[in-house]
């Protein structure tokens, strides 16, 4: 089973995967951008938000996507694998630029992954105060320095990508503590 974990910056995914793993040990654990090689080049380049073009930095995204999908994803399809983020977040966050339409969105999706999406996906919802709580505690990478408005934007329009790549999305309020949530993951997996 492929599952992944969604949300918006500091919505909880990286801390609810290291619970996870520590439930199912055996899991393959990783995500999106950066698990492999060449994605970890990718994921320098995204996140320095260098790139001009919105066209480039979804195109890079995708390559990382790729590159995932066949050198985790495809070879773990009988394992457990529990990603931070997904095809969603690529979607999403595309949506919200407006330069591609959302057919193109998908069919560049669907090419990249081989139309290998997880089975399942939680999303970490998150309030604005709570959003804008950890945001001040945290050093801003170039995407998250973009605005609370932004990111809340993008939360929506996670569901809508759910929607456009037909894959079941279940969500769950973020702002529960850290062990409540879990225990909802965990009953839906
Ligand atoms: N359920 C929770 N309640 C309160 N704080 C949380 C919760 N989950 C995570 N945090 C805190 O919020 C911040 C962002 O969490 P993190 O797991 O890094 O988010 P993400 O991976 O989605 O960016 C961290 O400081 C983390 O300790
Ligand atoms: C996977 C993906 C991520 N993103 C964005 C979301 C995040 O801001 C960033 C990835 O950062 P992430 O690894 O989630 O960072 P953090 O650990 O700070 O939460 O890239 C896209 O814009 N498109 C994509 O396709």
């Amino acid at each position: 089973m492929y599952i992944a974990i969604e949300g918006i910056d500091t919505a909880g995914k990286s801390t609810q995967i290291s619970e996870l793993k520590k439930i199912y040990p055996d899991a393959v654990i990783t995500k999106e951008p950066g698990a492999t090689e060449v994605g970890k080049e990718i994921r320098n380049i995204v996140l320095s938000a260098r790139a001009k073009s919105k066209k480039a930095e979804f195109l890079l995204f995708l390559a990382d996507r790729a590159e995932h999908i066949k050198e985790v994803v495809k070879p773990n399809l009988e394992n457990m694998i529990i990603s931070d983020r997904s095809a969603i977040s690529g979607v999403a966050y595309a949506l919200i630029q407006g330069k591609i339409d959302e057919k193109e969105l998908v069919s560049l999706n669907d090419f990249a992954t081989d139309k290998i999406y997880p089975n399942k996906v939680f999303l970490l919802k998150l309030t604005k105060e709570e959003l804008e709580f950890r945001l001040s505690q945290k050093k801003l990478d170039g995407i998250e320095l973009r605005g609370v408005e932004y990111l809340l934007s993008i939360q929506e329009s996670i569901i809508t990508a759910a929607k456009l790549l037909n894959i079941k999305l279940i969500e769950v309020d973020a702002t529960k503590s850290i062990k409540e949530i879990t225990d909802e993951i965990i009953e839906s997996i």
